[in-house]
């Protein structure tokens, strides 16, 4: 953290804890309160929905088991605070655990829909299990003793503060290390990040706990707020506001998430009050003037796309002063402020503004540790052949993608396989790294068989691959789609990551400067910062390549590398792939570029319509006569 960022920190701290002091209204300081517990939701929220992109619609369910912990053990057993936040966050991960196994086998509206069953089932429990919770009549509790000390609402209101740090830092840690990479690389491509050996599933399955973990945080913190909890509260609207603040202060942002909760909290009282709405409009309408003039100037809008938030939002705070009572229009203008937030600032405000201001996330290379090289020495050792796949058939319902093949590839050699357009190519690259199981055949890498393993497994005993319709996380810096691919590395649990133990630091120096050297040895160096969707498709595939080798395979699959990339990078490939080769790692190239095929392999084979025609010397292949009819004919006529 750099020292600007320190002191602004240090004085946004002091303000918030000076607030109550400044103010002495209890109302006020009840209501940034409740901005600062909703905002702790809205961090985990952020794991889940902005990171894997996954919809929850139970998160007021998981914040109502966190409030209802507290209350229960308070009212059971009359708990200290130290005893109920504990229990809260832990009672709500198991809750998180035991929602998210069997729901994150669903994707899309499934998922919406059975958290959306998750949240009504919770609220209806807490409802009827009076025994434990005292249904609907709620239960009453006052404010938390802290070392025989009764907290006042002042005091309370710093408890929550610090809370609100804590998980600030917590969240910003987790989602800059190992772990929230592999969040945020699932949703730029699921099949990818598998194949980097980061499960999928599991990862989804972690951000959901932990994202849990906070909303329990959260709720337990809300009863003592409130001071008094009943089921009502944990409904479906309380589920959408946490959805909307998300949306609205922008996704992947902490400041976005503080920002949707002060909206959440204070966007219903604005509406409560004629006055302060009109005040409210007008300085929303001279925000989005400005930012509109900003982006305008720096060439990111045009006047015509311009017009209709500076005429609405003018509009907007017109209407204020003709209005009489807010009573009628509440519902209908918040419903007009979400509808304009969805539609026209997807990236949520902090985003927006993020890109009027052309703020960037910054890479900078870390100098400090020595320079990492870039390939580590494949394992040379075992039999030499490192695949074998025997009679492999894919079947795709009557035809046959795949039919009866086998092909054996030396260790250390480059292995072709060409082959006119659907022929196959692809299908075997997929049976080879589990992304499809074979209707029938066998396929034994390293002396393992590899079928019925999880991508993720495969890629990790040594097979990495690239894409033939690139899987880039397009989000994401160059650096740090490297850094996903160096997953295997890491080997610093939450709490390393939590608290910055020395493991953890040593890893990440360590790894994003084996990242750099990647990226260097693809010619790429001087991109380490760019997103990976910004990039030209020809730097994308090597920036694929980079990422496999991070994998430090002892096979590597390159579906159509040289594809869309200019003579000089083909001879730069050319190079690439020779040194790969020369590095131990064994290469299996799928490609069109003929020229390329027959000046690097050592061996190749030839599919058509999902058979092997041929194998042999390139030169041998060449000549063959039922090649040139299927294949190398048809390219020359
Ligand atoms: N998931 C799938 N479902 C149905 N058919 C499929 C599926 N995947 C591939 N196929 C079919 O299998 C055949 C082989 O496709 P594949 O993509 O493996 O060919 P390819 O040799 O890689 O071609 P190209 O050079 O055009 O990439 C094609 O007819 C394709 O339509």
């Amino acid at each position: 953290m750099n020292l600007k960022k320190a002191a602004l920190g240090a004085l946004a701290i002091a303000a918030v804890a000076g607030f109550p002091l400044a103010s002495g209204n209890p109302y006020y300081i009840h209501l940034v309160e409740t901005i600062m517990i909703y905002a702790i939701v809205l961090f985990g929220l952020d794991i889940v929905v902005g990171y894997t992109g996954q919809v929850s619609l139970g998160h007021a369910g998981l914040f109502g088991i966190g409030a209802y912990t507290a209350g229960v053990l308070i009212l059971k057993i009359d708990a200290p605070v130290y005893l109920t936040l504990p229990a809260a966050i832990a009672v709500t991960a198991v809750f998180g655990a035991m929602l998210a196994l069997p729901a994150l086998r669903v994707t899309g509206p499934y998922l919406a829909m059975v958290t959306l069953a998750f949240g009504t089932i919770i609220q209806i429990l807490i409802n009827e299990m009076t025994f434990l919770t005292e249904g609907p009549m709620g239960i009453t509790l006052t404010k938390p003793e802290l070392f025989g000390h009764q907290l006042d609402e002042t005091e309370y209101y710093w408890l929550v503060m610090v809370c609100l740090i804590a998980s600030l830092a917590f969240v910003h840690r987790l989602l800059h290390s190992q772990l929230g990479r592999a969040f945020e690389a699932l949703r730029g491509s699921p099949v990818a990040s598998d194949c980097m050996g980061v499960s999928v599933y599991r990862y989804k399955v972690y951000a959901f706990v932990i994202s849990a973990a906070l909303a329990g945080l959260a709720g337990s913190l809300y009863a003592y707020s409130e001071q008094y909890i009943s089921p009502n509260t944990y409904n479906f609207e309380l589920t959408v506001m946490f959805l909307l603040a998300i949306i609205m202060g922008g996704r992947k942002t902490r400041t976005g998430a503080l920002l949707g909760a002060a909206i959440i909290v204070m966007l219903p009282k604005l509406l409560d009050d004629l006055e302060v709405f009109r005040v409210g409009a007008i300085v929303l309408a001279f925000i989005v003037a400005v930012s509109v003039a900003v982006a305008m100037k720096r060439g990111k809008m045009n006047g015509q796309v311009a017009a209709i938030p500076v005429i609405g939002t003018l509009a907007l705070a017109g209407v204020s002063f003709k209005l009489e009572t807010m009573t009628d229009w509440r519902l209908s203008i918040f419903g007009l402020i979400t509808l304009f937030v969805v539609y026209y600032l997807q990236d949520g405000i902090v985003g927006f503004v993020r890109q009027a201001l052309n703020l960037k996330v910054r890479t900078e290379r870390d100098t400090t540790g020595a320079a990492a090289a870039a390939l580590t020495r494949a394992n040379s050792q075992g039999e030499q052949e490192l695949l074998k796949a025997s009679g492999v058939l894919m079947q795709f319902g009557g035809l046959k993608a795949l039919n009866n093949v086998d092909l054996v590839v030396q260790r250390g050699s480059i292995h072709g396989l060409i082959g006119p357009n659907g022929s196959g190519k692809s299908t075997m690259m997929n049976v080879l790294t589990g992304i499809y199981q074979p209707t029938a055949g066998s396929v034994v890498f390293a002396g393992r068989a590899v079928n019925g393993r999880t991508s993720s497994d495969i890629a990790l005993s040594g097979i990495a691959r690239t894409f033939q319709n690139v899987q880039l996380f397009g989000e994401m810096t160059a650096l740090q789609n490297v850094l996903v691919g160096l997953h295997h590395s890491f080997k610093s649990n939450l709490l390393d990551v939590a608290l910055h133990l020395p493991r953890y630091k040593r890893e990440d120096r360590e790894q994003r400067a084996r990242a750099h050297a990647l990226l260097d040895f693809v010619g790429l160096g001087d991109l380490a910062g760019e997103e990976a969707r910004n990039l030209p498709y020809g730097k994308q595939r090597l920036l694929e390549i980079a990422r496999a080798l991070a994998l430090d395979p002892q096979l590597l699959l390159l579906d159509e590398p040289a594809a869309g990339l200019t003579a000089p990078d083909i001879k730069e490939l050319l190079e690439i792939i020779r040194k790969i080769r020369d590095a131990g790692v064994t290469v299996i190239l799928i490609e069109h570029h003929m020229d390329v095929v027959m000046t690097l392999c050592d061996r190749v084979s030839v599919l058509d319509f999902g058979q092997k025609i041929a194998e042999g010397l390139p030169a041998e292949v060449r000549a063959d006569e039922k090649v040139i009819e299927a294949y190398l004919g048809g390219q020359a006529s």
